[in-house]
C-alpha cells in the first residue's frame, strides 16, 4: 500500500466527522461549550428606563439655569421603583440601576448637586435631556437574535445568555475520547521498571491535547500485546459511549503490532493506514461500531504530533468549534537537506528576530525523543520532496507554544 499524503488523510478523516448531537445543560455548566442553535432573548434588557448614575431624577428644563432648587419627593434605589410621578420643580433621589420615575427626563449626577436643606437639593449644573438614562431595551429587546448557532460560549456570550433569562442552553455534546496504550513493555509512571520495560508516557500528552481541544477523556490504561486484552478495552470504550477511540502503539508491521488485527476482529473498517508523514507513518484511521478510531504510532513524538495534526481537528469537527490555526510563516535558522516522500515535522527551537520567527531544527529528530519535543517551540513543516534549503529561506511553522 502506498503512503497517503497528510492533507488527503486529514480530509478523509474530517469528511466523516460532522458535529455531534445537542444536549441541554444548566447554564452554569456551559462555559466553553458550543451553542447548538441560535439564541434569542427571552426578555428585554434593561426592562425599564434605568439610571446609569447615582444622583437625582429631574426634568432637564428645571435645571437649565443653575443654580436651581428642587424638592426631593422620594427615592428610587435599584430594585425599588418610586411609585409617583415627578412634577415641575421636583426631584427623586435615584441610584445606579434604579427605575427612572415618570415625569423625569434625565439624571443629574450627585456631584453636580448640593443638599440645600432638608428635602431640598440644589442643582449646580444643567443636564441635557436624556442624560444618564439607559433606555428600556438599550441592550436587547425580547425576541431579538443574540447569538449564532456554533458560537463558543465565552465569558461574554455566557453572561449575555444568562441576562436574556436562559437557565439552560442547548449545546453541542462534548466528544468523548477513549485512549488506550498498548504494549507489554509499558508501565505507568512511578513504577519499578524491570528489564526491557519503559514508562508509558504519551497517553498523558494525548489526553492533554484532547482536553484542550474540547473533549472529555476516558483513560483505558495500558493493554498488553494480546488481542483479547485489546478487544476488551475496545469494548469498554464502546460501552462508555466514546466518540473517538484512540489507540497508541502496535500500529506498525511487527509480530506484536496487534491493534489493527484486534480492530478488524471486532468488525472495524479501516479507512487508511500509513501516511507520508515523519514522524507518524503508521497512522491508521477507521470506524468501529459507529465510532471514529485513530490508531497512533507508539513512538511518543509520533503519537503527539499525529494527535496535534489529526486528533485535534477531529475533535474540533465533532465539537462544532473552529480549530485554531497554529501555522505561522517563519525563516530557517539553519540549512536543511532535501526531503524524501514523507512530509516532515521537524522539532525546532525558535527565536524572534524583530517580527520574524527564526526556526532551527534540532540536529537529532528520532521520534522517541520527548525532551527535544518539550524544548521545541515549533515544528518546521517540510513538504514531500522539498529541495535543500539554506538558513534564511522561508519555512512554514506549526507552533507548539
Ligand atoms: N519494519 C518496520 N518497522 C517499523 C516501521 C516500518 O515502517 N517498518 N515504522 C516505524 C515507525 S515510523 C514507527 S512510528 C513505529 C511505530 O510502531 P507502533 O505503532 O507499532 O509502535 P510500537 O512498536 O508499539 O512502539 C514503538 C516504540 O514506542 C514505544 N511506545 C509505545 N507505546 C508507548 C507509550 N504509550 N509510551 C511510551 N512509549 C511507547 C515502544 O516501546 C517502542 O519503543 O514503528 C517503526 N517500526
Ligand atoms: O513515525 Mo515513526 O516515528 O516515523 O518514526
Amino acid at each position: 500500500m502506498g503512503l497517503m499524503p497528510v492533507d488527503d488523510a486529514l480530509a478523509r478523516l474530517l469528511a466523516g466527522a460532522g458535529r455531534l448531537e445537542a444536549e441541554t445543560l444548566p447554564i452554569a455548566d456551559c462555559a466553553g461549550r458550543v451553542l447548538a442553535a441560535p439564541l434569542a432573548a427571552l426578555r428585554t434588557q434593561p426592562p425599564f428606563d434605568a439610571s446609569a448614575m447615582d444622583g437625582y431624577a429631574v426634568r432637564a428644563a428645571d435645571v437649565a439655569s443653575p443654580p436651581a432648587r428642587l424638592r426631593v419627593i422620594g427615592q428610587a434605589p435599584a430594585g425599588e421603583p418610586f411609585a409617583g410621578v415627578l412634577g415641575p420643580g421636583e426631584a427623586v433621589r435615584i441610584f445606579t440601576g434604579g427605575v427612572v420615575p415618570g415625569g423625569a427626563d434625565s439624571v443629574l449626577i450627585q456631584e453636580n448637586t448640593r443638599l440645600a436643606s432638608d428635602g431640598v437639593v440644589e442643582a449646580t449644573e444643567a443636564v441635557a435631556p436624556g442624560k444618564n438614562i439607559r433606555r428600556r431595551g438599550l441592550d436587547f429587546e425580547a425576541g431579538a437574535h443574540l447569538l449564532d448557532d456554533g458560537r463558543v460560549l465565552d465569558a461574554a456570550a455566557l453572561s449575555l445568555a444568562a441576562s436574556a433569562n436562559h437557565a439552560r442552553l442547548g449545546v453541542v455534546k462534548r466528544p468523548l475520547v477513549a485512549i488506550l496504550a498498548t504494549g507489554d513493555e509499558l508501565l505507568p509512571p512511578g513504577s519499578t521498571v524491570g528489564p526491557g520495560q519503559i514508562i508509558a508516557s504519551n497517553l498523558y500528552g494525548v489526553a492533554a491535547l484532547a482536553r484542550s481541544a474540547g473533549a472529555d477523556v476516558l483513560d483505558l490504561g495500558i493493554a498488553p500485546d494480546r488481542e483479547a486484552a485489546i478487544a476488551q478495552a475496545l469494548e469498554r470504550a464502546i460501552q462508555a459511549g466514546a466518540d473517538i477511540i484512540v489507540t497508541i502503539g502496535g500500529a506498525s508491521v511487527g509480530d506484536h503490532d496487534l491493534v489493527q488485527k484486534s480492530l478488524l476482529a471486532q468488525g472495524a473498517s479501516i479507512d487508511f493506514w500509513k501516511i507520508a508523514m515523519r514522524p507518524g507513518k503508521p497512522l491508521m484511521a477507521g470506524q468501529l461500531a459507529g465510532r471514529h478510531v485513530l490508531g497512533l504510532p507508539g513512538n511518543p513524538v509520533a503519537s503527539l504530533i499525529c494527535s496535534l495534526v489529526f486528533l485535534v481537528p477531529l475533535i474540533s469537527s465533532l465539537a462544532g468549534r473552529p480549530g485554531e490555526n497554529l501555522y505561522r510563516d517563519g525563516v530557517l535558522g539553519s540549512a536543511l537537506p532535501k526531503n524524501d516522500l514523507r512530509q516532515d515535522f521537524l522539532r525546532a527551537v525558535v527565536r524572534e528576530d524583530g517580527d520574524r520567527l527564526v526556526a532551527s531544527a534540532a540536529p537529532v529528530q528520532d521520534s522517541s525523543m520527548l525532551r527535544v519535543l518539550a524544548e521545541a517551540r515549533a515544528l518546521i513543516v517540510r513538504e514531500p520532496f522539498a529541495p535543500a534549503a539554506a538558513a534564511g529561506d522561508p519555512c512554514r511553522l506549526l507552533m507548539l507554544r
